[in-house]
């Protein structure tokens, strides 16, 4: 399969070079030249295939042959080796639960499937990869946890400075060996920010070899879009029409979403659920694009205010803005919302969110009130105890830690501050 940049300033690559390099030559996103729809005899078989089947025939049109199929079923497999499950909480309602995996966050599959990736096309190559990652609180940890010790790969992960919570900071902070954390003085933009500029500095990659594990790489983006056909499967018997509500930052998670539907999963209609960051809710009220420094929020992780796979979004759609607006909608929540609905889910339903879920369980919420026909799911898209302190303090019920959280507790952090690009270059040169 061929990628072609977003700026439509570069050559076309092989997924091989959009993995290795992350970000194309002019600063684009890389995207498919094609998307094929899957037969519907797929669908129509769902229930007879395994987590690992759906994901292979999924995805394999986009990997394979430069990844041979037999690799890339040991890849999906190795990656998928937790469950998806979806929590229903009344008729109109479910939540399906992608913290199951060893960093409890969404993000483990995309890294894990990212490292196997990078993994197979560098086995016979000597030189050292840097893969830079910028963090708003769970794709360090995830990445952190899928390259740790993996040879010939360093990670440097940018987050910012007490904008995480002490959970996720641990994570992306005490693994230690390959993995190196920076400590930015800034927002999650500037640490993106940063990261896209060093892929450009021809100072920087003259002497290294960069990419970034970011969801600008489709090998860390691309297998977001088996959550979908995960949800589809457990859901497609009891109801028609189902509509995914999603808790949306950097907008990675709900473009793959897309790219599922474009693959011909019956997905009614997406929902984006924002927290005060949202530039997208405000795009589809105005048509005016109009990122804004990003404010922070106890949905932390969801803290963007110039979202990157925006553009991916309107390239499946064609830049036609009317035909985005049938297939999306987007609400945007404050934190008092958030906790507010933490609490009814609770209450109502002796289940307990984190503050991401909540977002996208007021998304459903709010959906419902004009369209009651529907089945809304809401991503759960981390473990409420990777935010200990909002999720107790509103619940009032103490927490029991899981053990991927347990084994991180009582490490010491080691990071180290930087407050400029010039700080950044200067620790990745040395
Ligand atoms: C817990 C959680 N929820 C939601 C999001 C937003 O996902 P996306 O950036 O793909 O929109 C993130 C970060 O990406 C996250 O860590
Ligand atoms: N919310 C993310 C921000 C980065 O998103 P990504 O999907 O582009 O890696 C985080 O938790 O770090």
């Amino acid at each position: 399969m061929k990628y072609y940049s977003l700026n439509k300033q570069a050559p076309d690559s092989t997924f091989k070079n959009a993995v290795i390099k992350g970000l194309a030559p002019d600063k684009g996103l890389y995207f498919p030249e094609s998307i094929t729809p899957l037969p519907q005899s797929f669908f129509e078989n769902i229930d007879n295939l395994s987590n690992t089947e759906i994901a292979y025939e999924a995805i394999k049109q986009f990997v394979c042959p430069e990844i041979p199929e037999a690799t890339l079923k040991t890849i999906v497999d190795e990656t998928l080796s937790f469950d998806f499950p979806v929590v229903k909480l009344n008729d109109n309602i479910s939540t399906l639960e992608l913290f199951h995996g060893p960093t409890m966050a969404f993000k483990d599959v995309g890294a894990r499937f990212m490292a196997r990736c990078l993994g197979f096309f560098n086995k016979n190559n000597d030189e050292e990869v840097t893969v830079l990652v910028a963090t708003s609180g769970d794709t360090g940890g995830a990445v952190a946890n899928g390259f740790l010790g993996v040879k010939g790969v360093n990670v440097v992960i940018l987050y910012p400075s007490g904008k995480v919570s002490d959970i996720q900071e641990k994570q992306l902070t005490t693994l230690g060996q390959n993995i190196k954390a920076l400590e930015v003085n800034g927002t999650f933009d500037d640490c993106q920010a940063m990261v896209k500029t060093a892929f450009l500095d021809e100072s920087l990659t003259s002497k290294m070899q960069l990419t970034s594990a970011n969801s600008i790489n489709v090998a860390r983006w691309l297998p977001q879009l088996f959550y979908f056909m995960f949800a589809y499967k457990q859901l497609h018997n009891k109801y028609e029409d189902i509509v995914f509500s999603v808790p949306s930052g950097n907008f990675g998670n709900i473009c793959a979403g897309m790219m599922a539907q474009q693959l011909g999963l019956p997905i009614k209609h997406f929902v984006a659920s924002n927290n005060e960051n949202n530039v997208v809710t405000r795009y589809l009220i105005s048509q005016l694009y109009e990122p804004k420094p990003s404010v922070q929020t106890i949905s932390n992780a969801m803290d963007v205010g110039a979202p990157s796979n925006f553009i991916r979004i309107e390239e499946i759609y064609k830049n036609r803005f009317e035909t985005l607006k049938t297939n999306l909608s987007s609400y945007s929540f404050s934190d008092n919302d958030t906790k507010a609905a933490m609490l009814e889910i609770y209450d109502n339903y002796n289940y307990v969110a984190d503050p991401h879920g909540a977002v996208g369980y007021l998304g459903c919420k709010t959906y419902l009130k004009d369209n009651p026909n529907v089945h809304c799911v809401f991503l759960e898209t981390a473990h409420p105890t990777k935010f200990l302190d909002v999720v107790e303090e509103v619940i009032k019920k103490e927490q029991s830690l899981p053990k991927q959280i347990q084994s991180v507790m009582g490490k010491d952090k080691v990071s180290k501050v930087i407050s400029s690009y010039e700080d950044l270059k200067a620790f990745l040169l040395n």
